[in-house]
């Protein structure tokens, strides 16, 4: 029987390292497969991982239709195995939906990687629904750490150096630039935090910033 299966974790935890390893021992036996992802860091139709493999993807937009890309490659004498679908927080349930009728009706394997929650702790359309229809849902092995060496499970959206917490759901960047905030200004970039530091607004920065202007205690 085929399945839907989700693969989630922050930022930095493996996700798109994990989708390309799918392919790879997938592909290694034999089988046909379809990559797609939606947004990718290192541009449109790309999968990227932090380790350095990259392959060439699909990519899903707000009208991109899996059950007629699929029908229309079947119908063509394609064979097709299974599906690797990155960056899948940035589907719509729709898709999401025609993936959970392409497993059913047509025995196709999927496999979907995304981060849960937005910035904001919200979320995201495309993982809300995954969870409400997977066969199966699993977090990272890979601990993504907070600076305080808690696992991290929330994404940080950092802007000229401050932890926001409104603004547009989607908008790519990174976890690792380790530029000062002066020298990169309106760039967007993401911290990974525990609960506890998300909450508070407690970056890595703003804690060293915080413990650094201290009054030293009087027996210190
Ligand atoms: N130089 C490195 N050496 C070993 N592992 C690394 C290195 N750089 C990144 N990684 C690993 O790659 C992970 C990020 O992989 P990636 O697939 O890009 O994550 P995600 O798709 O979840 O954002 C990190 O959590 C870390 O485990
Ligand atoms: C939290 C959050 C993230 N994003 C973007 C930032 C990155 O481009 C991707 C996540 O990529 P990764 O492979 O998991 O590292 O999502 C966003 O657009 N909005 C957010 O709230």
């Amino acid at each position: 029987m085929a399945e839907l299966r989700f693969y989630t974790g922050p930022m930095d935890s493996g996700k798109s390292t994990l989708a390309l390893q799918t392919n790879h021992n997938h592909a290694a036996r034999g089988r046909a497969g379809r990559i797609f992802t939606a947004h990718d860091r290192a541009g449109s139709a790309t999968v990227s991982s932090r380790l350095g493999l990259t392959h060439d993807a699909v990519e899903v937009g707000p009208t991109f239709d899996f059950w007629r890309y699929t029908v229309d490659a079947l119908t063509h004498g394609a064979r097709i195995d299974y599906f690797i679908c990155d960056e899948a927080q940035f589907y719509s349930a729709a898709q999401i939906e025609e993936l959970a009728k392409i497993v059913d009706e047509l025995q196709i394997d999927i496999f979907c990687f995304g981060i849960l929650t937005d910035f904001r702790t919200r979320l995201f359309e495309g993982s809300a629904r995954l969870v409400e229809l997977a066969d199966s849902t699993q977090v990272l092995q890979v601990e993504a750490l907070c600076w305080c060496g808690k696992r991290a499970t929330h994404n940080a959206r950092v802007e000229d150096g401050i932890m926001v917490t409104e603004g547009e759901v989607i908008v790519v960047g990174d976890t690792d630039d380790q530029t000062p905030a002066a020298l990169r200004p309106g760039v967007v970039t993401y911290e990974v935090l525990c609960r506890q530091h998300h909450r508070r607004q407690l970056t890595a920065a703003r804690a060293k910033a915080v413990s650094l202007s201290a009054e030293p205690l009087p027996f210190a």
